[in-house]
């Protein structure tokens, strides 16, 4: 049977039925739709005023290529200027590859780019060595954690090199459900707390940081990009099949099929959480060692490079910190706390 003509045009036969609400198009306008509803996305949140120096976060991989791709087709109508800042997190066999992309794209859309390395920013440290240093120990489950919160980093220090106002990333509305998901599972309510809307203001002196694609689902992303014919890289992380993001994905997929709208109804269940007080994370603070926004006397980062520079990656996050905000130093024949690295 011949594919039905597109239902915007109708002049061109329709290429794709949108998954979530059915309707059939011809590939242009799909992506005239997707980058319409990105636009509306960033208008209606007020997330990029005109005359904002955009730092997009550039992994490569399939979304911030979209995202890279949909702001530079609509810069000119939102008046803002665009800086493409990739992360080498020291991850052999794979980052490599993914920036080789990068700079291809930086090449062929005339965008300025700028590489940041963890080993640079952080005393040496790569993804590659805290994975040893947490070998064997059942932590290198929680290395996406650590990559995360070093990542996020890293993110906003390259933006501050380029003067960007503001940091976009490429996260789609699979990528946020699963994290409301396994906040949820993991009882994390300080996270869920933040985890809502489309970015976060900037507080504490951190650039404001949004993610224009999370209403879009990822298979309109894969869409976007085929009938762009963008070229990104699209290999999994070497680390990525340890992450508890993997079952949050699985779980997610079953759910999917039974009810369609899942991903999105938790992407706004997490927008209208509201929460006792009792349960909403401390005010936040300064951290006492780089001054970035911390909820206690260490940022996430300094405490997680304190951990490793200490040999003791387990103290570095979440329920485990106690040691390391009472300022002094464990000996490390010392048993560590219980406690649970959870990861991203
Ligand atoms: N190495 C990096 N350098 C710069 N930005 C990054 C890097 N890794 C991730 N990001 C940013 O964080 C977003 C989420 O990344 P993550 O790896 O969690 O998800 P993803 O769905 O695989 O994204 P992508 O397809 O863009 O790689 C990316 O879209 C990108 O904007």
């Amino acid at each position: 049977m011949p594919a039905p003509p597109c239902a915007v045009c109708h002049a061109a036969r329709a290429a794709l039925r949108r998954p979530r609400s059915g309707q059939a198009l011809c590939g242009p306008c799909f992506c005239a739709a997707f980058e319409a509803e990105v636009l509306h996305t960033v208008l209606a949140g007020s997330l990029l005023p005109p005359g904002a120096v955009v730092a997009v976060g550039a992994s490569g991989g399939k979304d911030s290529t979209v995202l890279a791709h949909v702001l530079r087709e609509l810069a000119p109508r939102l008046g803002i200027s665009l800086q493409l800042v990739a992360v080498d997190e020291g991850i052999g066999g794979y980052r490599d590859a993914a920036l080789a992309a990068v700079r291809r794209q930086a090449a062929r859309w005339e965008l300025p780019l700028t590489v940041v390395a963890y080993a640079d920013l952080f005393g040496g440290w790569t993804m590659d060595a805290v994975a040893r240093s947490t070998a064997g120990s059942g932590r290198s489950r929680a290395c996406c954690t650590f990559c995360g919160v070093l990542r996020r980093r890293a993110l906003e220090e390259g933006a501050r090199l380029v003067r960007a106002t503001h940091i976009v990333t490429g996260h789609n509305a699979d990528d946020m459900a699963e994290t409301v998901l396994m906040n949820f599972l993991r009882g994390d309510t300080g996270r869920l707390a933040r985890g809502g809307g489309l970015g976060s203001p900037g507080e504490g002196g951190a650039l404001p940081r949004c993610r224009p694609l999370q209403l879009a689902s990822q298979k309109e992303v894969v869409l976007y990009a085929h009938f762009r014919r963008l070229d990104y890289f699209s290999e999994e992380c070497v680390y990525a099949p340890e992450a508890f993001r993997a079952h949050a994905r699985d779980l997610l997929k079953s759910l999917e099929a039974a009810r369609p709208s899942v991903v999105l109804d938790l992407v706004h269940s997490a927008e209208h959480l509201a929460l006792a007080p009792t349960a909403q994370p401390p005010p936040p603070g300064a951290c006492t060692r780089c001054g970035a926004l911390a909820s206690r006397s260490l940022c996430q980062a300094c405490a997680l490079l304190d951990g490793l520079d200490r040999g003791r990656p387990r103290l570095a996050i979440g329920k485990g910190r106690r040691g390391l905000d009472e300022g002094a130093p464990r000996a490390r024949a010392q048993p560590p706390p219980a406690a649970v690295l959870p990861d991203f």
